[in-house]
């Protein structure tokens, strides 16, 4: 089982979402900004890693939402998603196809990764 963290970014009513690219796994879905843990990190630490490499941002990761194992057909992952925050919405493009400010009420309109779409549910709650 694969571990990935994600961050929920939020700045006033709008959260930061990315769009993977034609040449990685899962190509073109949206997801939220993150990646695998690695050895001898925890979540996270992961997780500014990732956002820092990905987006060349700053996030404080705040609390935890709930974590899914979610399988797919060829690799099964644990999603553990995490609330961040941001000093400024600046951000620079380095893998993904995609990335952009939406308001949280637009969400439901993207291609998500399947393994997203509980955090979706969970995050309309917020
Ligand atoms: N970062 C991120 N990954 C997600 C989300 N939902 C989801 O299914 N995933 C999957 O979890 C894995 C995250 O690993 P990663 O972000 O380091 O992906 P990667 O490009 O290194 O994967 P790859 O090397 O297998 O192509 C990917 O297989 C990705 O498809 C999400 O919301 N955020």
């Amino acid at each position: 089982m694969i571990k990935v963290v994600c961050a929920i970014i939020q700045f006033e009513d709008k959260i930061l979402i990315a769009q993977r690219s034609e040449t990685m796994s899962l190509p073109l879905k949206w997801e939220f900004p993150g990646g695998k843990i690695e050895e001898g990190e925890n979540k996270e630490e992961a997780l500014e890693r990732e956002i820092y490499e990905e987006l060349k941002m700053k996030v404080e990761v705040n609390e935890a939402l709930t974590s899914f194992e979610h399988h797919y057909p060829n690799f099964s992952i644990t999603l553990y998603p995490f609330l961040c925050e941001v000093k400024s919405t600046a951000f620079l493009k380095t893998e993904h196809k995609e990335i952009r400010w939406e308001k949280k009420e637009n969400l439901h309109t993207y291609d998500w990764a399947a393994a997203d779409i509980p955090i979706l549910e969970e995050i309309g709650e917020i």
